[in-house]
């Protein structure tokens, strides 16, 4: 089970709702993810203009948690009023700090991430922090209160997959609350590949969104999560510089 705050989840895969082809493929694809909490930005979705097509419209809301992101913002201050407008429509107090500080690479922006975290935390929101995949701002943002931390993989949207598995294996190897892995993700090779490293989850987006059958695609992705922590969990064998023969030597008759 995956808990974050005070919340538990049976799947370990989060799922963002942008840039799918149609309303119908994007509902299907989050039913065969069996993900139980989407993320969206607040500023690219209608929560407060009824006349507009929604994609939260489209699901039953009982089954899901959902994550607002604060895309969009360049400063804690504008983070927190995002996550507040979030909070007052009612659509969850869980929130996904997301503060880009480089419009090319869309990483994070470290300082004002920090700063946001704390400022959401003493509001009483559960915070959820996308960061980079620094290992020194990942413990700073764990011991400030953080619910659980999202370093990513690369740049988001660009599916280039984990560039630093050093880096996220040491933030996960130190972190004391459940560490997801987000952003680009490309293939289910990357996800399988995250949850081996120990990771607790991963948000993905594009991979799916953007793959020619995105409903197939969602599958491919739950699959290789859970085969990721079923390898974690049962411990993979040494890597050897040499080889070692695969039968058993003892009882072997003389030639
Ligand atoms: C949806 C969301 O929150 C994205 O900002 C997230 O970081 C996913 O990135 P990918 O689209 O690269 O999976």
């Amino acid at each position: 089970m995956l808990t974050i705050g005070n919340k538990t989840f049976k799947s370990r895969l989060l799922l963002g709702t942008g840039k799918y082809p149609s309303f119908d493929i994007q509902k299907e694809a989050v039913r065969v993810s069996e993900s139980e909490i989407l993320t969206f930005a607040v500023r690219r979705m209608n929560i407060f203009e009824p006349s507009q097509p929604n994609f939260l419209e489209q699901l039953d809301l009982s089954k899901y948690t959902l994550l607002p992101n604060t895309a969009g913002a360049k400063t804690a201050e504008e983070a927190v009023r995002i996550a507040k407008l979030a909070k007052v429509s009612g659509l969850c107090d869980m929130v996904k700090v997301e503060i880009i500080g480089c419009d090319r690479s869309l990483l994070p922006d470290p300082v004002e991430t920090l700063r946001a975290t704390e400022m959401l935390l003493n509001e009483g929101f559960i915070v959820l922090p996308y960061t980079s995949d620094d290992v020194v701002l990942a413990r700073k943002l764990c011991e400030m209160g953080a619910h659980a931390i999202m370093p990513g993989a690369s740049p988001i949207g660009s599916g280039r997959g984990i560039l630093n598995p050093l880096n996220l294996s040491f933030i996960i190897e130190q972190s004391t609350v459940p560490v997801i892995i987000d952003a680009g993700i490309g293939s289910p090779k990357d996800a399988a590949y995250a949850m081996e490293l120990g990771a607790d989850a991963v948000l993905l987006n594009t991979a799916v969104s953007e793959a020619y059958d995105p409903v197939k695609m969602a599958k491919a992705m739950r699959l290789s999560i859970d085969a990721g922590r079923l390898g974690f969990e049962a411990g993979r064998m040494p890597k050897r510089d040499y080889a070692v023969a695969s039968s058993p030597m003892v009882g072997l008759v003389p030639n």
